[in-house]
């Protein structure tokens, strides 16, 4: 029955495990003693909670840090709120390698308490990257650090019908257990009582600086010269558009959109400090789940047509296009051996699809793999990331090639950025269709993988197609896009 104080199922259902809480946070309690650092305790119930958003609405006069991940597909969806743990590891090492060595320790001493069967284990970490950390951050990514992994205070997680909620706390020999519990029911009391209805999006919002397609142009037509030079087979060029509004943008509202228009993609957000990073990209990264590998190579552009017979014929002649199988067989490539090294069984169809989404379809393979032992999905992300979908080929000239050339600090745009999971499951999207939106301000990106074959002024008509997605979301029409 529900608490007439509180009038929530969720809230009495975590005051219920109010006790559970203190009897976990008591015995972090003395490991934290013994071994002389504060130690993560971590407990899951189910709740009877349906849009894991709403809380993330919510929780934006109550946190700065804030994780929303939805996979329509998949009927799954998460929600963060707070940080709980938080770990950047130093500029010089290897951040993906400090990053699994980090969390793995972090697991190891870990007081959880969840139900073994549930479809994510308990107390996971969001993680983010910057798409190249050699390249020096500007002003705009200030709150996006080369690497980051981060456990929310509380964890909402919806799969199907199934919802829980996890609070997470680091205890440490002093910690008053009783606290933490108590903290947990007094926090979601108060975001369960605000209110929320998505704003529809502002009218006016206007196009403000942004480099000149012009010069975009210019800078690819240089790349097209390099590789008919046979200096680089591709490399992928990406622009930054600046919007205005005439009010705050309604981040929560995008992302309802956006899981709207987009059930094929990988919705993501993280808000960091007053910005958020959020978008909707069709390309998986890699996901991880019992050993079984999922990656995707999607590569190779073309619009939607306005009728399905213009729509097939496009297709048709995407699948065609020399060109745009050249951009693809370099990803697939790539991804196969990068695979090779780490896993058994990898398994690829001979020929792409394709994946259509609202605005544009690509070609696409979807490659399979078991991960051998004493690998993890942080050795998977290094070995992948950047793949010749968002960096090039060969791989590092390809890099040098956009920090020299390519004038756009991408941030975490184009990096992975997921979560793992206590058993060291877990799932990365390319962060694609993407923008940092700060308050009435939003920056958003889109870039195409150039060849020798490419032309500059149909790889800006692609950047605008790619752009449509978050301009839609954000209440921009097409006639704005310069
Ligand atoms: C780089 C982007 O997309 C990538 C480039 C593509 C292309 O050039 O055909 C297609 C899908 C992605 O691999 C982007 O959306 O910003
Ligand atoms: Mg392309």
């Amino acid at each position: 029955m529900a608490n007439p104080l509180l009038g929530v199922r969720v809230t009495t259902a975590t005051l219920r495990e109010v006790p559970r809480m203190e009897a976990a946070a008591e015995i972090a309690r003395r490991r934290a003693r013994e071994l002389g650092r504060p130690v993560l305790v971590s407990v899951t119930t189910q709740v009877g909670l349906r849009d894991p958003l709403a809380l993330f609405a919510r929780g934006a006069g109550v946190t700065h840090n804030r994780f929303f991940w939805s996979v329509p597909a998949a009927n799954f969806e998460i929600t963060g709120l707070g940080a709980a743990w938080s770990f950047t590891p130093p500029l010089s090492t290897d951040r993906f390698a400090a990053s699994a060595e980090a969390w793995r320790q972090l697991m190891a001493e870990a007081v959880i308490d969840a139900d073994r069967d549930l479809p994510v284990q308990g107390p996971l970490a969001v993680a983010g990257f910057r798409f190249d950390p050699d390249h020096p951050p500007s002003e705009l990514w200030r709150d996006y650090p080369h690497a980051l992994l981060l456990v929310p205070r509380l964890l909402i997680v919806r799969h199907g019908d199934v919802t829980t909620l996890t609070v997470n706390g680091m205890v440490d020999a002093q910690s008053s257990t009783l606290a933490l519990g108590a903290a947990a029911a007094r926090r979601l009391q108060a975001l369960i009582g605000l209110p929320w209805r998505p704003n529809r999006p502002p009218l006016d919002v206007q196009v403000d600086v942004s480099l000149d397609p012009d010069v975009w142009k210019a800078i690819v037509a240089d790349a097209v010269t390099d590789l008919r030079a046979g200096m680089l087979e591709k490399v992928v060029l990406a622009r930054a558009m600046r919007l205005r509004g005439p009010e705050p943008f309604d981040t929560a509202a995008t992302l309802d959109t956006l899981r709207r228009d987009y059930p094929h993609t990988f919705i993501f957000a993280v808000a960091r400090g007053g910005r958020t990073f959020l978008g909707a990209s069709p390309e998986r990264l890699v996901s991880l789940r019992n050993g079984d590998v999922a990656a995707s190579a999607l590569a190779g552009s073309a619009p939607r047509g306005k009728t399905p017979e213009e729509d097939a014929a496009l297709a048709s002649a995407l699948l065609q296009s020399e060109k745009d199988r050249a951009e693809h067989a370099f990803v697939v490539q790539m991804i196969r051996a990068a695979l090779t090294d780490y896993c058994d069984a990898v398994q690829a169809p001979e020929l792409p699809t394709i994946m259509q989404v609202r605005n544009v379809q690509h070609l696409f393979t979807p490659i399979t793999a078991r991960i051998r032992p004493g690998y993890d999905i942080f050795d998977l992300v290094q070995r992948l990331h950047p793949t010749p979908a968002v960096g090039g080929k060969p791989g590092p000239a390809a890099l040098a090639w956009i920090r020299a050339r390519e004038q756009l600090d991408r941030g975490w745009y184009a990096a992975p950025v997921g979560w793992v999971d206590a058993r060291g499951d877990g799932e990365f999207a390319v962060a694609l269709r993407s923008a940092l939106i700060g308050r009435r301000e939003a920056t958003l990106f889109a870039g195409c993988g150039i060849v020798a074959a490419s032309d500059p002024e149909r790889e800006l008509a692609e950047t605008r197609i790619k752009l449509r997605a978050m301009l839609g979301a954000l209440g921009v029409g097409d006639e704005m896009i310069g």
